[in-house]
């Protein structure tokens, strides 16, 4: 059974300039212990989908199931129990700032009427959990906006969820905070089993972190699935572009010559001589535009970028294919 699966979710707004369908028809199903990514551009839709999972906004027409439960079929005060199995931390990290660190932890707790010693304790748990313990007494203002995150992740655990939805959670913070806080959401969902929904428009944090992820466009799901897969053979065109990303620049355009094709393998080794090998075969030089070695979901994946001179593209696609690389001809202009 799924933890979390979205039926048919469409979303229309109402707007003066007309209706808006921010989503259409989304269908997902999102299995206990998944880190799951939800990606897409701004507007494709993805924080109406976050708010819809929780029915904090209710879909115009479909359902939410969760571990079981449709939301549809729930009465408001119904809702707020069920909502209770889920977390949310937010971009701004939405922290009490005239409240310390440890008040801020206890607040979902007090809120559920929890013996303030008790509360106390555990949100000291939490705080040791996140790796500030020694903040406790600390106010927000006094924090970096990592930390604040941390304090944020605290709170949200203190509510025992079973699902944490994240929403752009990291898109405040810089690289390295960000790798911090996406390490920090993998040993949660590791050592406690919380299911994890991410909300992003980053391919970096899906491949840092996500098991699987389902790519948004114009309010629909354009594919979903495994990260390894996904990134190793987008199969849609916003799929492509997310992938392609990093490596497509105006430097890489000029270098533009030939055609182009996304070469993906498993280790860096074993790479390199299958392309010296192939240039020796068939005694052509191919351009290499860019390289990247990525850490897809635990797996080191390396992805290069080469321009095959015309009438050769059939004779190294063919040879690298044989030896288990995945390729495509990619635009790194698109
Ligand atoms: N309350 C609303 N009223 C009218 N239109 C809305 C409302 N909320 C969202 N929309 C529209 O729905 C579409 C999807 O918006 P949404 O905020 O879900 O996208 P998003 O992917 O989260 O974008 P971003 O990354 O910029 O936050 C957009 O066209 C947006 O203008």
């Amino acid at each position: 059974m799924a933890e979390i699966k979205l039926v048919n979710v469409s979303k229309t707004f109402d707007t003066e300039e007309g209706p808006v369908h921010a989503l259409s028809d989304v269908n997902l199903s999102i299995h206990k212990g998944d880190i799951y990514g939800i990606i897409g551009m701004s507007g494709a839709g993805k924080s109406t989908l976050v708010r819809c999972l929780n029915f904090l906004e209710k879909p115009t027409s479909g359902d939410v199931i969760v571990q079981g439960v449709s939301l549809k079929s729930l009465n408001e005060k119904e809702l707020r129990e069920e909502r209770k199995k889920i977390s949310m931390i937010f971009q701004n990290f939405n922290l009490l700032m005239q409240k310390t660190v440890i008040d801020n932890v206890c607040f979902p707790m007090y809120l559920a009427h929890t013996p303030k010693a008790e509360a106390r304790k555990k949100a000291m748990e939490y705080l040791r959990i996140v790796g500030l313990e020694d903040k406790a007494n600390t106010y927000p203002s006094k924090l970096s906006g990592g930390q604040q995150q941390r304090v944020a992740i605290a709170r949200a655990l203190a509510s025992k969820p079973e699902i944490l939805l994240c929403d752009e959670a990291t898109s405040a913070l810089d690289p390295a905070t960000t790798k911090q806080i996406l390490a920090l959401l993998k040993k949660i969902n590791n050592e406690l089993g919380i299911t994890i929904v991410i909300i992003t428009h980053a391919m970096d944090v899906v491949e840092d972190v996500c098991s699987h992820v389902a790519i948004m466009e114009n309010g629909q799901v354009q594919e979903s699935g495994e990260v390894e897969t996904i990134f190793a053979n987008p199969q849609s065109a916003v799929g492509k572009r997310l992938v392609l990303k990093d490596v497509r620049s105006e430097a890489l355009a000029e270098l533009k010559t030939d055609k182009t094709f996304r070469i993906v393998f498993d280790k860096q080794s074993a790479f390199e001589p299958v392309i010296a090998n192939a240039i020796l075969t068939f005694q052509t030089p191919i351009n290499i535009l860019g390289a990247t070695t990525k850490n897809v979901h635990n797996q080191a994946k390396g992805e290069m970028i080469v321009g095959i001179p015309s009438g050769h593209e059939d004779e190294f696609v063919a040879y690298f294919k044989e030896r288990g690389l995945n390729v495509e001809e990619v635009d790194i202009n698109g």
